[in-house]
């Protein structure tokens, strides 16, 4: 028995497919250095999430928490110092089931370099491997916001994009990474592998065409 507002074996599967995800995402060089956290749904209410500072190489299911869609612990422990940036997709978005976010080379070099506040990648067929897209003539239009250690304040200010349509599937914070989201955990962890190929070969691209 559980006096938790969400049920044991959910909490349970998505703590042990969050290890797991970490550790494959890590192994890609998208989370050095303890960067990065991720999230999963467990109902209308909860989210199971990374706790702050982990090793995402070495992630545990020990290293998972629960917290509310206001960002406040539910379990032991201190969640991901950018909760809020989780929970406000999953307040916004019912149908969202997990968010991923990282801290990828070409995500750094793309935002720091090109200061645009949208980044456009289009043309790719792997953008197929993004939830609702059918083709490669698509154009996924990527917002970026300026970093800053108000976290609060970004998740507001993305709130708001999102509701006035501006964001799709992701978006980047300047100088710092990636945030993604889906119906469930594999999903999102394709659209995250096909975003961070697709930001390395756009960083390629721009670097060969000296744009
Ligand atoms: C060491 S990277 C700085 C913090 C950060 O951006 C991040 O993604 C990890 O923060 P957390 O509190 O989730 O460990
Ligand atoms: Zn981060």
């Amino acid at each position: 028995m559980t006096d938790r507002p969400f049920s044991t074996a959910s909490y349970r599967d998505a703590a042990r497919a969050l290890a797991a995800t970490g550790q494959r995402i890590y192994a890609n060089g998208w989370s050095p250095a303890t960067s990065s956290n991720y999230s999963v749904r467990l109902n209308a209410t909860h989210a199971a999430i990374t706790r702050s500072g982990k090793d995402k190489g070495l992630l545990r299911e020990t290293d998972i928490m629960a917290v509310d869609l206001q960002g406040q612990p539910a379990t032991d422990g201190k969640p991901s110092a950018e909760t809020l940036l989780h929970t406000q997709v999953y307040q916004r978005f019912p149908e969202i089931g997990a968010v991923l976010h990282t801290h990828s080379h070409a995500s750094t070099v793309l935002t720091m370099h090109w200061p645009a506040n949208m980044l456009t990648l289009e043309g790719y067929e792997l953008l197929k491997a993004l939830e609702g897209i059918h083709t490669h003539e698509s154009r996924l239009q990527i917002p970026v916001f300026d970093n800053t250690q108000d976290i609060a304040a970004l998740a507001s200010e993305v709130d708001t994009a999102m509701a006035e349509g501006a964001i799709s599937h992701a978006y980047l914070i300047r100088g710092h990474g990636l945030y993604t989201w889906a119906s469930d955990l594999p999903s999102c962890y394709r659209q995250l592998e096909a975003l961070e190929v697709l930001l390395a070969v756009e960083l390629d691209r721009r670097r060969l065409s000296g744009v």
